[in-house]
């Protein structure tokens, strides 16, 4: 066990551009992709906020989850990482007694920004949240507000509604209302810091909530660590130390389970079973529906590709994430495929619609932008080097075009190391 933060950050050694080899066979392999992101970020902030020692295993490595080490880090709590086993030791630190400045350097990530931010607005102390120059061109102003009207002082560095921001508590509780329309990554951080606010907090929304599933997850994960919500109410109370097992990632896992439905393979993916707290596993089902086979096992999941695929209608406000995934997919189906209901990620790392159509129509398919989505038309791609606009997912997804189309070549293909840093080495275990 080491005791600083030395987990890999990028897909280092990777060149500025990556061809991509058509696969010559269809594959047949089981792969166990990292841990989950969203469950990793959770654990820790959850074992920051426990009086005593937890250990996550199976924990994600990578630069959002290093993100979030760092920022409990500067919360007071201690972080011991070793990679080689996936295993974080994390000592848990009472916020409301840290009265000294504080940074937190969140990076890319969403998830740390906004989970951090209540949990930093229970210190008497300042803290300053930033992160890269994309993150500052991320929303915040919801959960800013929310801090406010909790009792925290805000304070906007730079532009209104934008990082950094520095924030000092102690925010109080009480009952506060926040929109549900831009990320359900506002709702999920207030709940985690709740219950060690004095009264506790009870959150409304006013608008729908997008990312259904990841509040389900916070709230398992909050549970697992011993604190209760019902109905978006948390009592004031106490994290409880755990020893958490982390699932392996269900997005990631999008990219492997979309590849056996193109090449016409199988792959299973080992750890994701049917009691998944991730939402993403949903993605299964949209293969099932173009025509691919399913199979769910308690402890795996595994796609069969073979016969045609056909295109779907399909709202992904769930499982948003992988609408790029699918995209790539419908690319080679028979018929076109519309996705709905996501509007919101064009204010993800970047804006994923725009993105995924326009690079799809460089290689020539008919890829039409929608207010709320996207509509592929299937075709031949041509040789094309695909841009990545520095998002881990537009790199992952284009990836797949890859394997049944020559000339394809990804730019920048060390983005990934945002949540995958070995997806490369494992596309490659595909031939
Ligand atoms: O809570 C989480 O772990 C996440 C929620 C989703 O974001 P939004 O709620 O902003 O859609 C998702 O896109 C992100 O990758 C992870
Ligand atoms: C949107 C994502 O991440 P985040 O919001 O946590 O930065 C993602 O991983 O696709």
């Amino acid at each position: 066990m080491r005791d600083t933060v030395p987990v890999p950050a990028t897909a280092e050694g990777l060149p500025d551009v990556l061809p991509i080899t058509p696969l010559t066979a269809p594959p047949t392999v089981t792969i166990r992709p990292p841990g989950s992101k969203s469950i990793t970020n959770r654990a820790l902030l959850c074992a920051a906020l426990a009086p005593g020692t937890s250990r996550l295993r199976g924990a994600l490595f990578a630069d959002d989850t290093r993100a979030m080490m760092g920022a409990v880090t500067a919360l007071g709590a201690g972080v011991a990482a070793d990679p080689d086993t996936g295993t974080v030791t994390v000592t848990g630190v009472d916020p409301r007694t840290s009265t000294g400045a504080a940074t937190v350097d969140a990076r890319q990530s969403g998830t740390t920004s906004r989970f951090v931010l209540p949990a930093a607005a229970l210190r008497p102390g300042r803290t300053v949240v930033d992160g890269s120059a994309q993150l500052r061109g991320r929303p915040f102003g919801p959960v800013l507000q929310a801090l406010r009207d909790v009792g925290a002082t805000v304070e906007e560095l730079d532009r209104p509604g934008f990082l950094p921001v520095a924030v000092t508590g102690p925010a109080g509780g009480g009952s506060v209302q926040t929109t549900g329309h831009v990320s359900s990554q506002f709702l999920s951080g207030l709940l985690m810091a709740a219950p060690l606010m004095t009264d506790g907090l009870t959150v409304g929304l006013t608008s729908p909530l997008v990312s259904v599933p990841y509040v389900k997850m916070t709230i398992a994960v909050m549970a697992a660590f011993g604190v209760e919500v019902r109905d978006l109410e948390v009592r004031p109370g106490a994290y409880r130390p755990t020893d958490y097992v982390v699932e392996p990632d269900a997005s990631a896992a999008s990219y492997l389970l979309a590849a056996a439905a193109i090449t016409g393979g199988r792959v299973t993916v080992a750890g994701l079973g049917s009691d998944s707290l991730q939402g993403d596993v949903g993605f299964a089902d949209v293969l099932e529906r173009m025509g691919a086979r399913v199979d769910r096992h308690a402890d795996a999941l595994t796609v069969t590709g073979g016969g045609p695929l056909r295109g779907v209608d399909v709202n992904m406000a769930d499982i948003s994430d992988t609408a790029q995934t699918l995209a790539a997919v419908a690319v080679f189906a028979d018929t076109p495929t519309r996705v709905r209901g996501i509007g919101f990620i064009r204010g993800k790392e970047t804006d994923r619609i725009g993105a995924v159509v326009t690079e799809l129509r460089r290689a020539g398919i008919d890829a039409v932008e929608d207010e709320d989505g996207f509509t592929i038309h299937p075709g031949d791609p041509r040789p094309t080097r695909f841009a990545t606009y520095d998002d881990h997912r537009m790199a992952m997804s284009l990836s797949l075009v890859g394997l049944r189309a020559p000339g394809i070549e990804i730019a920048d293909p060390a983005c990934v190391g945002k949540t995958y840093p070995g997806f490369f080495a494992d596309l490659g275990r595909l031939s």
